[in-house]
């Protein structure tokens, strides 16, 4: 385990065992579409990559890059687009992908902007879940797991752009981040 983590929350199979089951479900419900899965860069990038192998179906990709948190544990409330979708959604159906929802900021953004856009549906899908800190209410289609109140980094999820590498999702040691 790296030094900077307190405790593994979830492992690597625990992980892959749900993706799984997510892609089972989205490949059930979304039967005769095509489905054009967005995802948010860069802490969704690892969960899009597993979840996309584990749906048995046409998928497009694309990619939206959005940040909040920068070099804090804190969201800044402030959600800067750096990167647009390449795609017109209009007449879609969107599937986001993202790696928490934490505060829900983000996503409070984005649904109602690709709504905006024309998308014929727009979901959600979340590897992790924070409701303890949810601000602002955001429906979730797909949440991987709920998670508890604490800092997690690992498999996409950073602290200062660092651990996004590991492959289980860790609690970060208090430490690193008050000194
Ligand atoms: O529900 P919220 O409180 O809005 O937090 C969730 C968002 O914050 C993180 O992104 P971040 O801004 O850290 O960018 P990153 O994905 O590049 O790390 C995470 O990947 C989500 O997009
Ligand atoms: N870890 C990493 N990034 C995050 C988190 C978290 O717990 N919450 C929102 N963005
Ligand atoms: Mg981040």
């Amino acid at each position: 385990m790296h030094q900077d983590i307190k405790e593994i929350l979830l492992t690597e199979e625990q992980i892959a065992a749900r993706v799984r089951e997510l892609g089972a479900q989205i490949t059930k419900d979304y039967a005769g579409k095509t489905i054009l899965l967005c995802g948010i860069l860069k802490g969704a990038v690892t969960f899009f990559t597993d979840l996309a192998r584990a749906i048995d179906g046409p998928v497009y990709f694309d990619f939206m890059s959005c940040s909040s948190y920068g070099a804090s544990t804190e969201s800044s409330g402030d959600i800067e687009i750096r990167k647009d979708l390449d795609n017109d959604v209009e007449g879609k159906d969107v599937l986001i992908v993202e790696d928490i929802i934490d505060t829900g900021i983000t996503l409070s953004h984005l649904v109602p902007m690709l709504k905006e856009r024309g998308a014929r549906s727009v979901k959600l899908a979340t590897l992790l879940s924070k409701p303890a800190r949810r601000q602002v209410e955001v429906p979730v289609d797909y949440n991987g797991f709920e998670i508890p109140d604490a800092f997690v980094v690992g498999y996409g999820l950073d602290y200062n752009s660092c651990y996004r590498n590991l492959p289980y999702i860790g609690v970060l040691k208090e430490e690193v981040y008050s000194k």
